[in-house]
């Protein structure tokens, strides 16, 4: 796991061998600490060069490793040793030196780094912080602002900022090894008293109490409940104001809270469930691995509103060429205004050229009769997707791959209505679409698993998080929101306020509550599609029954008063100015549902912040199980992450899906149960019998959940 070679006859190279990062495995962390005794204990070594096979220098910790039975001897005494000793100690960095990797590094005397290394201390996002000493060498080595910044958003930086930074001492473009064992063999024998960071006194910071008030605020208000940060707020402080090893033990002090937390349970599921949805499969069988992928040069987008022109960006900066087409002329315009100005402006932050050249505009539709692959982004009409289908079939070359954006309309539908249903697949963005990392990709019945593939290649080439779901209305993401945006309703109905369910979900994370968000996306997108699914008035309905179950009007009669949120000035809140974003409560609305309640003759009752969260979000859990029972979502990681990425749901709490093993399945199926008896018209709270099925079988853990729905599946 650690190789040791004599080189250029005076330098030890330690080599760390834990494809496919280097991770800091128990047998890692043997190997270095052997190797590293041998290396300063041998009189033929006079420096040492440490170094990652597979140009890498090292992963960090092994996550893996977390939450099992830790093995293997601890990092940070040998760090101290390599620190001491009077062999100067250099690390070659290549690829990437991330979180326990970095802490490596610092521990070595110099640092040379790749041009395209990129470093970073990123345990935040696991719910962790820099423990192998990181938290207190970096502040002491790049000054306090700069050491917060990185680790409490863990982000990785290229060796440039590094050296800009002084966090290498050099950047090369040649061999890093080869470079460190020259630079190791030419300090050899030299004075290393400079060089060791524990040893350097924090750089003084004038007000440092107002300094770290100002910055734990910051990060508190960003953290949303995230625990981690603020421990990372903590350490950075113990380093500004202890001596070294005082500031140590504050370090591991935090660590041991940390690294038990649920937090950090969901954040490292999170890292693994990221990775494993892109390893799909279709209920065929068809699977990623045997499944090849077309290549796309070139892609055209159809319509420029909003949407178009954020798949446009993405899609330019993925690299492909782009045939943008809008059929009315002053749309297209604008839209070539705002395209150009984004990618202006994002290659300018990156210190690149922007990428108009590869997208020509067009009003014609016929202009994508070359393109590998069509992006369908026209309003959310079902007609007018229907006749832009028709079009699309009838002009592009064969083979063409057709895709939808749509948040809800059949994919299969618009298949059917093509020559080749096969080469159809739905592309569900989220806005602004080059921004939002989520992209559910929805194959229909026909969809064929190159298409799939393709597509899913495509929205990896965009940087996207893509998660392969079935096809049914609202696919994955917006049929869960059905029943959590009935439930706010519902509450609403029976005495809370917007601002009270809001708080509710903003302190379990969220960035936004319920209305907030109606508000920003407008209430009125809602609004039609309820319209459309169950016409207002039909066949004499009373105003809170629809088809003999409950049904809140209370959107629709939002609505009706002109109040679209946030772009009308009102909405759930009322706002300065038409577009402003500072909510505030709006005595209309209280009003408004005061006259509503007597109207209905409903009493309002006190309602906390517990049952708004057990309602909103057990009925949204309870659609999920229902979505792993149909097989539209392959397993809980694919709904966790589509939450995480798409709908803001807090990262810390893994996606809804791992929340409910945090919580407990026998509580969540107990508390839906509890609702249900009380509010037996509201079907979505009737317990999916998955659910009930996985709590007969005593509560597995999620990742086992696949394993019973497979038997539930084979017994039917
Ligand atoms: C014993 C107790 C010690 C306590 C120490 C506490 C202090 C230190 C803590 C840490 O160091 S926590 C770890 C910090 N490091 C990270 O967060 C880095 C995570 N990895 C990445 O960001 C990326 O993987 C990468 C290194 C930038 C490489 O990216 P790339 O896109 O090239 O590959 P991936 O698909 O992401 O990964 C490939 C493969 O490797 C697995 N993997 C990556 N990093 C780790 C890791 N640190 N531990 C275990 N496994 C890791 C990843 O899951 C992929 O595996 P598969 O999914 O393909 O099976």
């Amino acid at each position: 796991m650690a190789q040791f070679t004599l080189v250029s006859g005076s330098v030890g190279l330690i080599t760390l061998q834990n494809p496919p990062v280097n991770a800091l495995s128990a047998a890692t962390r043997q190997g270095i600490v052997d190797m590293m005794n041998k290396a300063l204990n041998d009189p033929e070594v006079k420096s040492v060069v440490v170094c990652g096979q597979n140009r890498i220098f090292c992963g960090g910790a092994d996550i893996k490793e977390f939450g099992t039975k830790i093995s293997g001897p601890p990092l940070i005494p040998t760090i101290h040793t390599i620190e001491a000793t009077n062999k100067p100690v250099v690390a070659a960095i290549e690829g990437s030196a991330l979180g326990g990797g970095l802490e490596l590094a610092l521990g070595c005397h110099y640092r040379i780094a790749h041009s395209k290394a990129r470093l970073g201390l990123p345990e935040v996002t696991l719910g962790l912080l820099p423990a192998i000493g990181g938290s207190q060498r970096l502040p002491r080595l790049i000054g306090v602002p700069a050491a917060i910044e990185l680790i409490t958003t863990g982000r990785h930086i290229t060796a440039a900022e590094a050296l800009q930074l002084g966090l290498v001492d050099h950047v090369t473009r040649s061999s890093t090894v080869d470079e460190a064992i020259k630079f190791a063999q030419s300090v050899e024998g030299k004075s290393l008293d400079s060089r060791r960071i524990s040893n350097y006194p924090c750089p003084h910071l004038p007000d440092l109490d107002a300094v770290f008030e100002g910055v734990m605020q910051e990060v508190r208000q960003k953290a949303h409940g995230a625990i981690a940060p603020i421990a990372c707020v903590q350490a950075v402080r113990a380093a500004a104001t202890l001596p070294y090893l005082e500031g140590m033990e504050i370090e591991r002090q935090l660590m041991e809270t940390l690294f038990t937390s649920s937090q950090a349970r969901a954040l490292q599921y999170t890292f693994f469930a990221q990775r494993a949805v892109s390893r799909w499969s279709m209920p065929s069988g068809a699977r990623w691995d045997t499944s090849m992928p077309k290549p796309v040069h070139k892609a055209a987008v159809i319509g420029l509103g909003t949407m178009g022109r954020g798949i446009t960006v993405a899609l330019a900066q993925a690299g492909l060429s782009v045939v943008a087409v809008e059929t009315q002329e002053k749309q297209l315009k604008e839209a070539k205004l705002v395209v150009s100005g984004i990618l202006e402006r994002a290659a300018q932050r990156r210190g690149m050229a922007p990428t108009l050249a590869k997208i020509t505009y067009s009003h014609d539709i016929r202009a994508v009769a070359d393109v590998d692959l069509v992006i369908e982004a026209v309003f959310e009409d079902e007609a007018l997707k229907e006749k832009v289908f028709q079009q699309l079939s009838a002009v592009c070359k064969p083979g063409t791959f057709l895709c939808t954006n749509t948040s809800s309309l059949d994919v299969d539908h618009l298949a059917s209505l093509t020559h080749n249903p096969e080469l159809v697949v739905g592309m569900h963005f989220f806005a602004p679409a080059h921004v939002m990392k989520l992209l559910e990709v929805v194959y229909g019945s026909k969809s064929s698993p190159e298409a799939l593939a393709t597509v899913m290649q495509l929205g990896k080439r965009m940087g996207k998080v893509s998660v392969a779901v079935g096809n049914c209305w609202g696919f994955v993401g917006n049929r869960m929101l059905k029943p959590y945006m009935e439930q706010a309703f519902y509450l609403l109905e029976e005495g809370a306020t917007p601002e009270l369910v809001d708080q509710a979900l903003v302190e379990f994370g969220f960035p936004m509550g319920v209305f907030r968000m109606s508000d920003l996306s407008g209430t009125d997108v809602y609004w039609k599609i309820r319209k459309e699914a169950e016409p207002v008035g039909a066949s004499g309905q009373e105003a809170r029954v629809r088809k003999g179950l409950r049904y809140s009007p209370l959107g629709d009669l939002l609505c009706e008063q002109g109040r679209f949120g946030q772009k009308t000035g009102q909405g759930w809140y009322q706002y300065d100015k038409p577009g402003s974003r500072v909510a505030r409560p709006d005595p209309w609305v209280h009003n408004f549902l005061e006259e509503y309640r007597a109207r209905h003759g409903l009493v309002a009752r006190r309602i906390d912040h517990a049952e708004v969260l057990e309602r909103c979000l057990y009925s949204l859990i309870n659609e999920g199980f229902r979505i792993l029972e149909e097989g539209i979502a392959a397993g809980p990681e694919d709904i966790d992450m589509i939450y995480v990425f798409g709908y803001g749901w807090p990262k810390h709490r893994g996606g809804p899906m791992f929340y409910a093993s945090m919580v407990g399945l026998a509580k969540i199926l107990e508390r839906l149960e509890h609702y249900h008896r009380a509010h037996p018209d509201v079907p979505f709270m009737q317990p999916c019998s998955l659910l009930r099925k996985l709590v007969t079988c005593g509560s597995p853990p999620v990742h086992k959940w696949k394993d019973v729905i497979k038997k539930i599946h084979s017994q039917l």
